[in-house]
């Protein structure tokens, strides 16, 4: 698929939604930077109930501007409650973002301390609406899990995945996404946005404080050697799908910790 980017002067820019420029009017947008000591404990919140089952897993592919894992979402078979949400909240695709070297990648940043990269598991309210693209559009349509990757031990979760990439559309059997969440309960949770396009105000961040630890060859084989270009295109390699930090205006973050 052709990857929109904006020219200017003849030379291929970052695509539009990668710019600073925030939607108009928008008060909600992602992805901010977290600050710990600004984070309010909110001691109302309730631990966060995961239930995946790893036979929704449908495929992986690549859209363009990350590679995604698609899941079957026709029922509430892969689920999350609890937590920040009012509703049940079905799986829809997790996908990354990672930089072009281990400098940066990550969406959001805590104190300002950048991730190689950043894991992005999408709900959708099947309880209040239709289908995901109505969701989508919808304050309390969306919510999403974001997981720290950092450098350090092998990650036999990931490895699953690098191991289909080769095949753009591999047939998964099973595979269960909660390997990729970490153990630890302790998130933080704000209103926010999609980062990409409709970058729609829709979106119920839950932002794990402990990042997973994945080793560089798996970083550099899992994201680095994706291309954003179709066959026959001059190649682009498939790095920096991040958006750039958003202002956290009239916002509070809550931690589920002390
Ligand atoms: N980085 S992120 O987690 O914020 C994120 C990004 C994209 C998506 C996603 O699957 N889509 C965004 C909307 N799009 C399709 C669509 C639907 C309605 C209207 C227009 C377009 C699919 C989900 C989460
Ligand atoms: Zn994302």
């Amino acid at each position: 698929m052709e990857h929109h980017f904006d020219w200017v002067k003849g030379k291929k820019m970052h695509p539009l939604w990668q710019s600073p420029l925030s939607i108009p009017g928008g008060t909600r947008q992602s992805p901010i930077n977290i600050q710990w000591r600004d984070s309010i404990y909110d001691p109302f919140l309730k631990p966060l109930k995961i239930s995946y089952d790893p036979t929704t897993c449908l495929h992986i592919w690549n859209n363009g501007y990350s590679f995604l894992v698609e899941f079957d979402d026709s029922a509430d078979r892969s689920v999350i409650t609890g937590g920040p949400l009012e509703n049940q909240y079905r799986l829809k695709q997790f996908h990354f973002h990672w930089g072009a070297i281990n400098e940066w990648g990550s969406e959001h940043t805590v104190d300002s301390k950048v991730y190689p990269a950043e894991l992005h598991l999408v709900h959708w309210n099947a309880v209040v609406y239709p289908t995901f693209e109505e969701a989508v559009m919808e304050g309390n349509g969306l919510a999403v899990i974001g997981v720290f990757l950092k450098l350090g031990e092998h990650h036999e979760g990931l490895q699953m995945l690098v191991d289909a990439l080769p095949a753009v559309k591999h047939k998964f059997d099973v595979f269960d996404p909660s390997c990729l969440i970490p153990s630890c309960p302790d998130y933080w949770t704000y209103a926010g946005s999609l980062t990409t396009p409709p970058l729609t105000e829709s979106v119920t961040w839950i932002i794990k404080k402990k990042p997973i630890e994945v080793d560089e060859n798996q970083v550099n084989f899992a994201f680095r050697m994706l291309l954003f270009t179709s066959d026959g295109e001059e190649e682009k390699r498939m790095v920096d799908n991040f958006r750039p930090l958003q202002p956290l205006m009239n916002r509070t973050v809550r931690s589920s910790f002390q």
